[in-house]
């Protein structure tokens, strides 16, 4: 074999268990040097068990890890897997309470005595410079936005000498722009000759800027091939088993019931500014626009994350006290947050204790609810929204990513709400779920909810019966169902006229 065939990464026929589920099943996955190579498949395919043996964070119950063709760093030879590969997490491993310089230098052989805090700060901005990145080393990490501490992690990969990195859906929170820029900064790293594993639930991303993907189902590997010789619709027969088809919105015209959420001339600091709303049973109203838009400040308004300096929202006909989220729930508001990590479940709960917490009330009287209810009723949540685990009493931090995110999505709508405020609720969700999900949406909505539907995805909003486009703090543009992608693009880069 010449050197240059010695592929860049190999995991070869890798097992691991965790209890009673095996995550992954003899799979494996050849990288070649150089080349940006996606890993796909549904939600609990395994591709984060992967990641975690591929970066030195869990040993393999069987099977082999070669880089260049020489085995893997042991266990605890941290700094020998620091120089070898890198991840950008679906969970930033940034510390928001250090700054940018401190993060960079963390766990750095940095020698001996006291830091140089001077020779640090200016050692980062040196590090920073030569990655192209533009952020202060001064300032807190905390105050970063997802795409700058994205950037901040891999400078820092670099940094440490790696040549191999992998992003682990770093698009699920970037809006377009931003993914834009980290796809022209991904095609540069591959000029320079850096490999990258690209995880991702968007496959038209994959087709972008990987050359070659590999796809798992069910914790086995189905297949690798260069990403020009698989069509579409076979990629998502190799991820689902079955053939694929798109979402098709199932609701037919709104029913124009009765207003169950409102916003009147709500305004927030720099987010947004004098937002009229309006939202009646039967129907779906979307929020589009970048990422600076306030869509989502304004959305985590009318569930009370955030009190508005001036205006009103009003629930169900009652003005719950503004930033109380309980209250919101209480006067019948269903949520499903932005950071699920922050706001969206309890990691130590069960999946049958996350998704029914908001019918423990409803389900017995005086706070004692009966086990069996509560168990039909997860069971039925688990089986709407094709929720993989092995079980109602597992805990949710055991669930891979895409699952935990349904268990959210079961937990918003367990009690029937009548107004539903959801926050791109696909994000990191495979492409059945996605169709899960938003029928879920839909479902409820039928059922009387009013619903606002805040997404990045031009797919999700499709369901929606008109979607209000914001820029910079305002709604611009109320455009009714029927839209093209590059209407309301257009409309949300701010180039789209009223
Ligand atoms: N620490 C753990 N304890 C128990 N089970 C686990 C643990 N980590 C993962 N699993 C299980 O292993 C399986 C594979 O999960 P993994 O996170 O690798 O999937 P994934 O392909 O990354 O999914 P997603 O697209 O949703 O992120 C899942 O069934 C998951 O519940």
């Amino acid at each position: 074999m010449s050197p240059s065939a010695v592929p860049a990464v190999e995991a070869r026929s890798v097992t691991k268990r965790f209890g009673p589920t095996t995550a992954l099943d003899d799979a494996g996955i050849v990288i070649a040097e150089g080349e940006t190579h996606a890993l796909v498949g549904r939600n609990g395919a395994g591709k984060s068990t992967l990641v975690s043996i591929l970066t030195g964070l869990q040993r393999p119950d069987g099977g082999e890890v070669l880089f260049g063709g020489r085995p893997a760093p042991s266990v605890a030879d941290r700094d020998g897997w620091r120089r070898t590969v890198a991840c950008v997490y679906q969970k930033s491993t940034i510390i928001p309470a250090l700054t940018v310089a401190e993060n960079l230098f963390l766990n750095r052989q940095a020698g001996s005595g006291p830091i140089n805090w001077r020779s640090l700060r200016s050692r980062a901005r040196e590090l920073l410079d030569q990655y192209g990145v533009d952020v202060d080393a001064g300032r807190l990490a905390g105050d970063l936005n997802v795409e700058q501490r994205q950037l901040l992690e891999i400078a820092r990969a670099l940094s440490f000498g790696a040549r191999f990195i992998i992003l682990d859906e770093p698009t699920a929170q970037l809006d377009g722009p931003a993914i834009e820029r980290l796809f022209t900064r991904m095609r540069a790293l591959r000029e320079q000759g850096v490999t990258m594993m690209f995880i991702s639930h968007h496959l038209e991303e994959v087709y972008r800027v990987c050359q070659s993907v590999t796809v798992f189902r069910d914790a086995r590997h189905v297949l690798t091939r260069p990403v020009d010789d698989l069509p579409h619709d076979e990629l998502v027969a190799a991820m689902t088993g079955e053939d694929a088809s798109a979402y098709l919105s199932g609701r037919t015209a709104p029913a124009g019931g009765n207003v169950v959420l409102s916003a009147e001339k709500l305004t927030l600091g720099e987010r947004y500014r004098d937002v009229d709303l309006t939202v009646r049973a039967g129907e779906i109203v979307g929020l589009a626009g970048s990422g600076s838009s306030g869509k989502v400040g304004l959305a985590e308004t009318l569930v009370g994350l955030h009190a508005a300096d001036s205006g009103t929202v009003t629930v169900n006909g009652v003005r719950p006290r503004p930033g109380d989220v309980a209250a919101a729930l209480r006067a019948g508001l269903g949520f499903v947050p932005q950071d699920r990590h922050k706001e969206g479940f309890v990691p130590l709960l069960s999946v049958e204790e996350n998704a029914t917490l908001p019918i423990a009330r409803r389900l017995g009287r005086f706070g004692a609810v009966s086990p069996r209810l509560r168990r039909a009723a997860a069971e039925r949540m688990i089986t709407q929204l094709d929720i993989k685990t092995t079980g109602p009493s597992q805990p949710v931090k055991d669930l891979s990513g895409g699952n935990a995110q349904k268990v959210v999505m079961a937990r918003a709508l367990a009690d029937d709400p009548t107004a539903l405020v959801v926050i791109n609720p696909t994000a990191g969700v495979d492409v059945r779920a996605k169709q899960a999900l938003l029928g879920a949406v839909e479902a409820a909505t039928e059922r009387g909810a009013g619903t606002v539907l805040v997404s990045d995805e031009l797919d999700d909003l499709r369901i929606c019966d008109r979607v209000l486009v914001m820029f910079h703090g305002r709604v611009v543009k109320e455009v009714p169902r029927g839209w093209t992608d590059a209407d309301l693009v257009a409309v949300m880069e701010g180039v789209g006229g009223q």
